[in-house]
């Protein structure tokens, strides 16, 4: 074992539990925006404990303090030689919801990250808030993170275009900010539009906090409007949600309990339901919450599209690979600018068991006829939360599964490994 992993294993094979999992980390930091730009009229509930909503309500919250020596989660507020520096640790929306935020507000200041963060690109968000009259500097390699932001800002135009196929944060950033711009947003979308769930989650939100938009074939508009007083509760997170899927899956026998999740959910990741039929475990809402029961029943997919859902990516993958399922999946294609090029690090960590996931042009066939448990097994998380929580239920089936640098679950979900220890599972360090 090495100094920074623990080591996870579950004496039988049965899960019967009820776990309250955080709020939706992606409603969470929505719902600040919407907070910031309404100057408090937009109320939210249920904030996420996600380190991700950590750190945007900090930068926030700091910046409307005037306070420049601050720290919270993984991120920072600091000033040196008279500038002031946000850094948002990994929190990809947060970088992309405050590159709209700080441009449209005119707040000078410099906006970093972790060295992942400096290779996720971003100059499709920053060319369009470029049309809008924006003049955001690189203070690194163009295209990339860290950003410098002006304190002027003077709107030029409400025509925007933006490549839908690269990721959907980017136009959920511009969406955001649309009703505080003078003239108002056109976004003109191009190309195919990826996690489009996503882009429903944020002008759903927004409607709740009384704002109107027009959404006809590739074009939103957004008028100039004022926010109205309002409540948003944010539900707890699916995403999270997938990872008591996967327990489910793997498990002998399993009723597991989530409470307060919704069946109408404005999370595209609430589609893990109908996924998981797949490897049989059934869904059901009762008065006590989402219910999830392994029945063992599955009508056979083969085949699944994530594009609409692709932080469901690595939970259904292991878990079709540790049922010795052959699949191929579409969708995947921006997985490789996500936290890490996760097609990489499901390729490295699945070969661990004798599974290959071979990509194919836009397919990828996950081929499980070389399956196998050993003893102990040793996964590497490349500073991916997901690495870590998608591999866990392999505890399941691997006696000793050593988890590397578990403290990666904090981004979305920081008491996953407690919540496990709950559900039976036994955590050595
Ligand atoms: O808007 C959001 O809250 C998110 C959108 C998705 O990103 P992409 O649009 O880059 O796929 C998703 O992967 C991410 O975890 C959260
Ligand atoms: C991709 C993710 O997050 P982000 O892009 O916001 O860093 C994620 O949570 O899986």
């Amino acid at each position: 074992m090495s100094d920074n992993s623990l080591i996870l294993s579950k004496s039988n094979a049965d899960t019967f539990c009820t776990i309250q999992l955080t709020g939706s980390k992606s409603e969470s930091n929505r719902a600040l925006i919407l907070n910031a730009l309404s100057k408090g009229k937009v109320v939210v509930n249920n904030l996420s404990s996600a380190d991700d909503t950590v750190i945007l309500n900090g930068v926030l919250r700091n910046l409307e303090a005037g306070k420049d020596d601050a720290t919270f989660g993984s991120g920072s507020l600091t000033q040196s030689d008279g500038e002031l520096t946000a850094n948002i640790g990994p929190a990809g929306t947060a970088m992309r919801f405050l590159t709209a935020y700080l441009s449209v507000t005119g707040t000078a200041a410099v906006l970093t990250g972790t060295e992942r963060m400096k290779q996720r690109p971003i100059g499709i968000l920053t060319d369009a808030l470029g049309q809008l009259g924006a003049k955001i500097q690189y203070a690194g390699q163009e295209g990339f993170p860290p950003l410098r932001f002006s304190k002027e800002f003077k709107q030029v135009t409400n025509k925007v275009n933006i490549r839908g196929n690269v990721s959907s944060q980017y136009i959920t950033a511009l969406l955001l900010v649309a009703p505080f711009l003078e003239k108002g947003l056109e976004l003109h979308i191009e190309g195919e539009l990826t996690s489009r769930p996503y882009v429903e989650m944020t002008l759903a939100m927004m409607e709740e906090a009384g704002i109107c938009y027009n959404w006809q074939g590739s074009v939103i508009s957004i008028d100039n409007q004022d926010f109205k007083d309002s409540q948003i509760t944010i539900e707890p997170d699916w995403s999270a949600a997938s990872y008591w899927y996967a327990i489910a899956a793997l498990s002998k026998d399993s009723k597991i309990i989530l409470p307060y999740l919704k069946a109408k959910s404005l999370q595209g990741d609430s589609r893990i339901t109908q996924i998981m039929e797949h490897f049989g475990v059934q869904s059901s809402f009762t008065d006590e919450g989402l219910e999830i029961v392994k029945t063992g029943d599955a009508p056979r997919g083969a085949f699944f599209d994530l594009k609409d859902c692709p932080d469901l990516a690595q939970t259904v993958i292991v878990v079709s690979a540790a049922l010795g399922h052959n699949a191929t999946f579409t969708g995947l294609e921006t997985l490789k600018i996500k936290e890490t090029d996760r097609i990489k690090a499901l390729q490295n960590e699945l070969a661990k068991l004798g599974v290959v996931l071979r990509e194919d042009g836009e397919q990828y066939h996950l081929e499980c006829s070389d399956l196998h448990f050993p003893e102990h097994v040793i996964i590497e998380t490349y500073e991916d939360h997901r690495m870590a929580m998608a591999f866990a239920p392999l505890a399941l089936k691997i006696q000793q599964l050593e988890i590397e640098e578990p403290a990666v679950v904090v981004k979305s979900y920081p008491t996953f490994w407690d919540d496990l220890q709950k559900a039976g599972f036994t955590i050595n360090s």
